[in-house]
């Protein structure tokens, strides 16, 4: 199986990217850019060919690639996305996905949908409503799925800005969360509240290892001690601005 993530380098106008739930704080564009580039190199690191979207200088949260497709085996869904201000977002993604051969779908008006809201596991596909992501959306992409065996669910989420900024999934299929921002846990029969927020957010590398933000020591020493393997980056930068590890990429697997 080829190994392939999307990734794109933050705008100049990072600092101005959106906040819905914390409060803006100076962010260190330098420090930012060099986070990315430690971000992508350990995806290489790890045996993830990266290919960069082309740049969206004039879109601040453009560096947040995973809002802007969903991807289900061979097909790319296109999503709207919640905020007007990210709409223009997507326009270079779908490029370079057509380019690669996948197919495309889109979320269509009145739909909306980010890619931040939509948890995968084993043809299981969460996605977290009352946020960025309305009903419509949650609609198209079910009927998007579908064909290709997926169950999709709609989550409530009030207290956070995507589903995955509340929880994520290991290997195992455990869902991991912060259970302060989890509006119902009971919705996965395997839930685990961890110790610190910013370790609720996991990218799956493979089966044994996950990449995380090292702002979880705590939680690291917990994923460590169920068999994991851990990579750890830094993302200050990223998470001043609601993002966190799942955000600045979306991995291709064919
Ligand atoms: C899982 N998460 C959190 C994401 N996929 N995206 C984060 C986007 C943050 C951006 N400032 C915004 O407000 O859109």
């Amino acid at each position: 199986m080829s190994r392939r993530a999307l990734v794109r380098r933050p705008s100049p106008r990072l600092a101005d990217g959106l906040l819905t739930h914390i409060d803006r704080v100076p962010v260190d564009l330098d420090l930012a850019q060099r986070q990315w580039e430690a971000y992508v190199a350990a995806l290489q690191a790890e045996g993830w060919e990266t290919i960069e979207v082309p740049p969206a200088p004039d879109c601040p949260d453009s560096v947040f690639v995973e809002d802007t497709v969903v991807m289900y085996a061979d097909l790319a869904v296109i999503t709207r996305p919640g905020a007007d201000e990210r709409r223009a977002e997507v326009t270079g993604t779908e490029q370079v996905l057509r380019d690669l051969g996948y197919r495309i779908a889109h979320i269509e008006a009145p739909g909306t949908l980010d890619g931040g809201d939509v948890l995968k596991h084993d043809g299981t596909v969460w996605v977290g409503l009352g946020g960025r992501t309305n009903q419509a959306g949650v609609d198209q992409l079910a009927a998007h799925l579908a064909p290709l065996g997926a169950r999709v669910v709609g989550v409530p989420l009030t207290k956070a800005l995507h589903l995955k900024s509340a929880v994520t999934a290991l290997p195992d299929g455990t869902v991991v969360g912060w259970a302060d921002v989890v509006d119902d846990p009971t919705v996965w029969t395997s839930f685990l509240a961890v110790p610190e927020e910013p370790g609720s957010h996991v990218v799956l590398l493979d089966e044994a290892t996950v990449l995380m933000s090292s702002a979880a020591p705590r939680t690291r020493a917990l994923y460590e001690d169920r068999g994991l393997r851990v990579v750890a980056v830094d993302v200050t930068e990223f998470e001043k601005l609601e993002g966190c590890v799942t955000c600045l990429s979306v991995r291709l697997r064919d």
